[in-house]
């Protein structure tokens, strides 16, 4: 096309006697555009110009990408990076690049490499005390969640803040029905855990059966959060994973102890196929620090501090409500006599231990309590949560 164009102007000129115009000289035509831009002062107004329009860009792209940070991105988040220096850093080195890609690429693609690969993540019982915790942290990273839950012991509440989100979604189901999921990691916490509940359910044998089939087909890592209910009245004092336990198969809560047990029976016989497992959990950083690992088999996630129930009751007193009247009642059947988890292997091999002490761990229990309960935002409020008054 450009040769094209040439031709035909040499064409032309060879045509045309007529009128032949000098060709423009370089030198001439400058000093000429020099001279016109000096006259009435239009440097200046060009050099204005140039300034505004620098302004302009500078500030548009940072302007627009601050939205786009509040609506479409996800920072990596802070556990990805091995100490908090190196993380400052790597986040300002993304939004960096963020904000000037933003104005540039409207579509809002974030430049290779520097976002995560989400997980797909199923946790029955989400919508639970630990489920739901849990859930805030796995979103908070970045991963997708599916909520598997029959509300039994649950609250459609405790997840509702990630209404909305697409990488949320929640499904009213019991685990004792097969489930058919795409999914990458299963938390089974389905399980009616408080003594209230468990005795007249009868136990998620057949749930854990379940899930572990699904782990099985799509391939899905699998972790099971049992109890410490299944060392029963335990013999040996503390108590580390490789104890079998005392547990009483008839007694009134071996639904419960034993329901577990077989679980985990369940998920070991998987798993000499895969699968991973714990025991007793407390704490959502132990478990997903589990999942994570190539660990298999059980491991105590819990508080080893020792207390009896009245100076549990009296801890209540002190740091939640003075007016908590202690009430002694007969012991449930079969009720162990002491508990302690050995949390050596956690220590050793998870770099994890609790670190919030009961004192301090109860009153935040509360409150966060109140606050799926009640809506309640208000610390230290003189309502009595039921927390207290119940003990035995
Ligand atoms: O430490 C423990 O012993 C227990 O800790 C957690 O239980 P937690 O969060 O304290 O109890 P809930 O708040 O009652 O959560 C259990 C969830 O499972 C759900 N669930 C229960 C029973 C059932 O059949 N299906 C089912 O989806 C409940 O609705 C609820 O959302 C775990 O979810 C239990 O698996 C574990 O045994």
């Amino acid at each position: 096309m450009a040769s094209e164009l040439i031709y035909r102007r040499h064409e032309s000129h060879a045509q045309s006697d007529s009128y032949l115009p000098k060709p423009p000289k370089p030198f001439l035509s400058a000093t000429r555009a020099v001279r016109y831009m000096l006259r009435e002062q239009r440097l200046l107004f060009v050099l204005l110009g140039v300034a505004i329009a620098t302004v302009f860009f500078i500030l548009l792209p940072s302007s627009s990408s601050s939205s786009h940070f509040n609506h479409n991105y996800d920072p990596i988040p802070t556990q990805y990076f091995p100490n908090s220096e190196s993380t400052r850093l790597s986040e300002r080195v993304v939004y960096e690049h963020r904000s000037s890609f933003g104005s540039v690429n409207s579509g809002g693609k974030v430049p290779l490499g520097l976002k995560r690969k989400g997980l797909r993540i199923v946790v029955t019982g989400g919508a639970g005390f630990v489920g739901s915790h849990l859930v805030d942290r796995l979103i908070e990273r970045g991963d997708s969640v599916i909520v598997v839950d029959n509300f039994f012991t649950g609250r459609k509440e405790n997840v509702m803040h990630h209404f909305g989100n697409h990488r949320f979604e929640l499904i009213r189901h019991d685990v004792v029905e097969p489930l058919l999921l795409e999914v990458d990691q299963i938390y089974h916490l389905a399980c009616p855990a408080s003594p209230v509940h468990y005795k007249f359910n009868p136990t998620n044998v057949v749930g854990t059966l379940n899930m572990l089939g699904l782990a099985k087909r799509v391939g899905a890592r699998f972790l099971l959060t049992s109890t410490s209910e299944v060392y029963g009245d335990p013999l040996q004092h503390p108590q580390v994973e490789t104890y079998w336990g005392n547990v009483n198969p008839i007694g009134v809560r071996s639904c419960y102890d034993e329901g577990k047990r077989t679980a985990e029976t369940l998920t070991m016989d998987y798993h000499r196929g895969a699968g991973v497992k714990e025991r007793t959990i407390d704490s959502v950083e132990g478990l997903m620090r589990l999942m994570e690992g190539e660990h298999v088999g059980p491991f105590n996630l819990g508080n080893p501090g020792e207390f009896t129930m009245l100076e549990l009751a009296q801890v209540v007193q002190e740091t939640i409500d003075p007016n908590a009247k202690i009430e002694f009642r007969p012991n449930t059947e079969d009720d162990p006599h002491k508990r302690k988890p050995d949390i050596t292997r956690a220590k050793d091999q998870l770099g994890w231990e609790p670190k919030v002490p009961l004192r301090k761990g109860l009153p935040l229990m509360v409150s966060d309590f109140r606050q799926r309960i009640f809506g309640d935002h208000k610390e230290g409020g003189n309502s009595n949560s039921g927390v207290s008054s119940s003990m035995s």
